[in-house]
């Protein structure tokens, strides 16, 4: 096991502030001292500090490097995800560029992106694998899941201005920012000037501080666009051992592309910063909401609808090979049109997965056989071996499907209901993926990782599970007067539900069915979001038009120009070296790090 144990930061973020608005109420509780070894059950020798959600992580544990296939396969993770929002696509307009950007991939040479490799780590050491023969390093605590290849939406020259890549082809690697202004203006400056950097951007407000960098939010200088940019100190990442999160982080980031995760926009470096920019979410995070409601708890049309969202995100992760592991309301952020951004990649589990398709869509005359099976093997994953219900185009991220529609015809508030017919099933579930880190939040840490089993998708099953009860009854089901004790309920205490507030038979069983401690009898551990989605308490739920429903909440518009701070009234403290060297003299902000 890793020698060292860390315990992410999160006393600064008390100071968080959001979309230019302090975060008043904001009790995100102060972080604990930092964990040691020791204080995992079984060997805890002494008592810490009441939890306050930090996250804890162990360092220099497993890695796992495995050369895959990236282009074909990342096709696939695509299609088969706009499947499952999609539905019927004969119900909705088409927004069809899937042929389009086929024969654009093919004109910008992606294709031979098919033989790159890919890195498949958790952030610790390491194994390296070449078509089926793994070299393993030092200390490894991760077995490969034996199944087939990571799934990778793009890659590094996707959005780094480090490359040479063309617009285009950033593009065609994220389909679903085909229409995004903002996309369109980091391209536009990246054709022109060839690349972007610190210069292009202003920095508006600091956001907020996360353990391995600051987030501002920015302007791409003169459009309007608007980014969270996340600043890294590369020698501070490098004498923190931070500098593998980093990557992780980055690379995972650069592979998404769904409507509730992050859109990287562009990643640079400069001498001494690493920066990723980002979509910027002005609602804060669920953490902070939840406190604003009465009784600090979601009602459970509200909870329903967040959680329905962050199990899309969560399903789509698994079935690109990654393990999230660190659900909690705090790294659920809200978008300026209500819908939900995960955040918070850097303790990320990725390994391998095998999507398979197990029952097409109604759009197919029969359902699969029972007992039939279509994997979606590496080998086979051209146009051709896909089923066509994956190849629907992805309406529901065009902005025509808005304005095709009257506004009577579009979908009432808060119905997220009638779904119109059934949709592929798939099992993208890295199951068999382990790994003995022992990463996460307390009051969120699943019972194998306390108990140091080794651990792999399900334990994202058990943090929804917790997620799902905190929204509902405004308080996590095992917090301790300590984190020891904490652990301890995790791990011996059986599952109780308050009496207020009351709460749908529903929504306490789904958490009954996710909350169980051994992973292979909780619910989702076979078949992954597919076994979640069938629950009861989802019923009515619209999966393949969720982006398209009213949320529960849609924060205020923020006012830039009361973010932004006049360069009179700034406190123009001397920029580091970086900045420095910019032209511009807008960015005057200071940049403080951790
Ligand atoms: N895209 C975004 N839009 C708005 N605010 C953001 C965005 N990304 C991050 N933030 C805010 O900035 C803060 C720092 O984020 P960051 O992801 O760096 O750290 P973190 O979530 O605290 O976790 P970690 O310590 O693992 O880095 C967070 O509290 C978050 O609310």
């Amino acid at each position: 096991m890793a020698s060292e144990l860390h315990t992410k930061s999160s006393s600064e973020k008390h100071s968080k502030t959001h979309g230019g608005q302090a975060l008043e109420g904001n009790t995100r509780r102060p972080a604990p001292l930092p964990f040691s070894n020791t204080d995992k059950l079984g060997s805890a020798t002494k008592e810490l500090p009441a939890s306050k959600k930090s996250t804890v992580e162990t360092t220099g544990e497993a890695k796992l490097h495995s050369h895959l296939r990236k282009g074909s396969v990342s096709s696939l993770a695509g299609k088969l995800d706009s499947s499952l929002y999609l539905g019927n696509s004969k119900q909705v307009p088409a927004f069809d560029h899937t042929a389009d950007q086929e024969k654009k991939k093919l004109e910008n040479g992606s294709v031979k992106d098919s033989s790159a490799s890919a890195k498949v780590s958790d952030g610790a050491s390491s194994i390296a694998k070449t078509s089926g023969s793994a070299k393993i390093s030092d200390r490894v605590d991760f077995v490969d899941s034996g199944k087939s290849s990571l799934c990778r939406g793009s890659t590094s020259t996707d959005v780094s201005d480090e490359s040479t890549c063309s617009s285009l082809s950033s593009t065609v690697n994220k389909p679903h920012k085909a229409n995004d202004l903002r996309w369109e203006a980091i391209q536009a400056v990246r054709s022109k000037d060839g690349g972007l950097d610190l210069r292009h951007f202003r920095l508006l407000k600091k956001l907020g501080c996360g353990d391995i960098g600051s987030v501002y939010l920015s302007e791409l200088c003169g459009t309007k666009c608007y980014f969270a940019m996340k600043v890294m100190d590369k020698a501070s990442l490098a004498s923190r051992k931070k500098l593998l999160r980093a990557q992780t982080e980055r690379e995972i980031l650069q592979s998404l592309d769904h409507p509730f995760l992050p859109t990287l926009y562009t990643h640079f470096e400069t001498d001494k910063f690493s920066c990723l920019v980002m979509e910027f979410c002005p609602g804060g995070d669920l953490h902070t909401l939840r406190q604003r409601q009465p009784g600090k708890h979601f009602s459970e049309q509200a909870v329903k609808f967040y959680v329905a969202e962050v199990l899309l995100a969560l399903e789509y992760l698994h079935m690109l090979g990654i393990v999230y592991r660190d659900l909690k309301p705090e790294n659920v952020l809200v978008r300026e049109d209500g819908h939900i951004m995960l955040s918070d990649f850097d303790l990320s589990l990725r390994c391998t997965v095998s999507p398979t398709l197990i029952k097409s869509s109604s759009l197919e005359t029969e359902p699969l056989r029972k007992g039939t099976v279509y994997c979606a093997q590496p080998a086979c994953i051209e146009p051709s071996c896909i089923q066509p219900s994956c190849m629907v185009p992805t309406t529901c991220f065009g902005p025509r499907f808005f304005s095709s529609k009257s506004k009577k015809e579009r979908k009432s508030k808060n119905e997220i209901g009638n779904q119109v017919s059934p949709l592929p099933e798939l099992i993208a579930e890295p199951t068999d993926a382990r790994s003995m880190s022992f990463v996460g939040t307390h009051e969120y840490l699943a019972p194998e990782i306390i108990k140091g089993e080794g651990h792999g998708s399900a334990v994202d099953w058990w943090t929804f599970g917790i997620f799902l009860y905190e929204l509902l009854f405004g308080k996590t089901p095992f917090k301790g007067s300590g984190n020891r004790q904490t652990l301890f309920n995790v791990v011996g205490q059986p599952l109780r539900f308050p009496e207020s507030p009351v709460v749908s038979f529903a929504a306490r069983d789904l958490i009954r069915g996710l909350l169980v401690k051994e992973p292979q009898h909780r619910l989702a551990y076979k078949r992954g979001a597919t076994e979640i989605k069938q629950h009861p308490f989802f019923e009515g739920v619209n999966w393949a038009l969720i982006r398209c429903a009213s949320p529960p909440e849609v924060p205020r518009p923020v006012e830039i120009e009361k973010v932004s701070v006049p360069p009179a009234q700034a406190s123009v403290k001397v920029a580091p070296a970086a900045l420095t060297n910019q032209q511009n003299s807008d960015n005057y902000l200071e940049f403080d790090f951790f």
